[in-house]
């Protein structure tokens, strides 16, 4: 029997309040209005933004909420004019979307979409309701994707339709970590990307830092430097192409800036943070090549942090700048993503190491902040 047109009771992991533990409860999914589609959600990633927000110290963050933003799925239904993606379409969900006609998406500068940030941010559909109830209460929408639902509604500018040949479990993941670590090495840094023989330092070796590391490996850097204060992160940087690796706990006196500068004669010319630590911030951008190098934050830091540095670091031509999704136009360039993946030109599924079922939603934030796991995959219809 159709859904279409209905209103589908489905499980979702509703997060009640900051703090606390998702809960899996029955909610009702109204149907897409125009220029909405509901997605039937079939794998989701646990990204730590997720977590970030649950914990409360998101400025943006607001509750009761259905978090997720990393996930694949498939088309249910589409509301009244919607052309980009149909019934039945594999998907995978867009937190930036890209409207193509907006300023942002017109100036060819940003991949930032400008169309529907403020009602994303406030947790409502741009028209500014909800489409999740649950026990008779509204619940609001994450980042304009909200995949930790069976089913989920978004603007049609927040999907992309993908092969079908791709498994969904894998494509999930190009939803945010592994595009957001890629993109800000291919795209953001520089001009274009990392150049050929360029050093490169990547603070954080989560599954933002080793894309990114797999970034730089695809555009021939040199060096290529990861640090972290867990040695066991050594083996996944070896694995994904890093050259070396340094734990800044086990330096002895010297920080961490000065012993990259050491490794790469005067310094990197680009480095990444992917920690949110804005202490780590600050070395990353110490660490760049007086003159020319480029520090690129993805790191999302709480409410209230503030990156600070000497001006003078600035004055003798470092570079601080920053991305999100990698700098990546989803709608545009998430095809070439999945081809890539597909050739066996982009890894993904090394990225997977731990798999949940929807029930089990919250063993996987556990998961992630256990040092061992790089992404959990969850498997909304288990
Ligand atoms: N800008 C954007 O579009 C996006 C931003 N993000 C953000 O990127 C960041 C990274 O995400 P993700 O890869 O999923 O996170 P992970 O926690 O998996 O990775 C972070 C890594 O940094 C390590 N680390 C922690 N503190 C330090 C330190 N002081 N020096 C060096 N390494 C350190 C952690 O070690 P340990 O294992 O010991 O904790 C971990 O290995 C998060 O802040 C996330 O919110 C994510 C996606 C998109
Ligand atoms: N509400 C948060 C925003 C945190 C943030 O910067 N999010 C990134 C994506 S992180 C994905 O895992 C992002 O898309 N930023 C651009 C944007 O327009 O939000 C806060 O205020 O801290
Ligand atoms: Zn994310
Ligand atoms: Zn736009």
């Amino acid at each position: 029997m159709s859904t279409e047109g209905k209103t589908i009771t489905c499980k979702a992991a509703v997060a009640w309040e900051a703090g606390k533990d998702l809960s899996i409860e029955d909610i009702e999914v109204a149907p897409p209005q125009a220029h909405e589609v509901r997605i039937q959600v079939y794998y989701t990633g646990v990204c730590h933004t997720d977590a970030y927000t649950l914990s409360g110290k998101d400025p943006e963050g607001a509750f009761p909420i259905v978090l997720g933003h990393e996930g694949a799925g498939i088309v249910e239904s589409v509301g009244e004019g919607v052309t980009n993606v149909k019934k039945g379409d594999n998907v995978v969900a867009l937190y930036t979307p890209e409207c193509k006609e907006c300023k942002f998406c017109k100036s060819g500068k940003t991949n930032l979409c400008g169309k529907i940030r403020a009602t994303q941010g406030k947790g409502v559909m741009p028209d500014g309701t909800s489409r999740f109830k649950c026990k008779g209460k509204d619940l609001l929408h994450f980042m304009g994707t909200s995949t930790f639902s069976q089913y989920t509604v978004v603007a049609d500018i927040s999907v992309v339709a993908i092969t079908d040949k791709a498994p969904m479990d894998r494509t999930c993941l190009l939803g945010c970590g592994i595009t957001t670590g890629y993109g800000a090495a291919v795209i953001t840094a520089g001009k274009g990307g990392v150049e050929k023989g360029s050093n490169v330092a990547v603070f954080g070796a989560g599954c933002v830092g080793l894309s990114v590391v797999q970034g730089a490996v695809r555009n021939g850097a040199g060096k290529i430097i990861v640090v972290d204060i867990n040695n066991s992160k050594k083996a996944w940087a070896d694995k994904f192409g890093a050259t070396d690796f340094v734990n800044p706990n086990e330096l002895g006196g010297q920080s961490v800036q000065e012993k990259l500068i050491e490794m790469t004669d005067g310094g990197c010319d680009y480095t990444f943070d992917c920690t949110g630590n804005v202490h780590v911030m600050r070395s990353a951008l110490e660490a760049c090549h007086k003159g020319w190098g480029e520090s690129i934050v993805i790191g999302v830091a709480a409410a209230g942090q503030e990156i600070s540095t000497r001006p003078f670091q600035l004055v003798t031509g470092r570079v601080w700048k920053g991305c999100a999704f990698g700098g990546v136009k989803g709608r545009s360039q998430m095809a070439g993503l999945v081809d890539d993946y597909m050739t066996g030109k982009l890894k993904v599924d090394e990225f997977i190491t731990h798999r949940q079922s929807l029930d089990k939603i919250n063993e996987a934030f556990h998961d992630m902040h256990a040092g061992d796991c790089i992404r959990c995959v969850v498997d909304m219809r288990a």
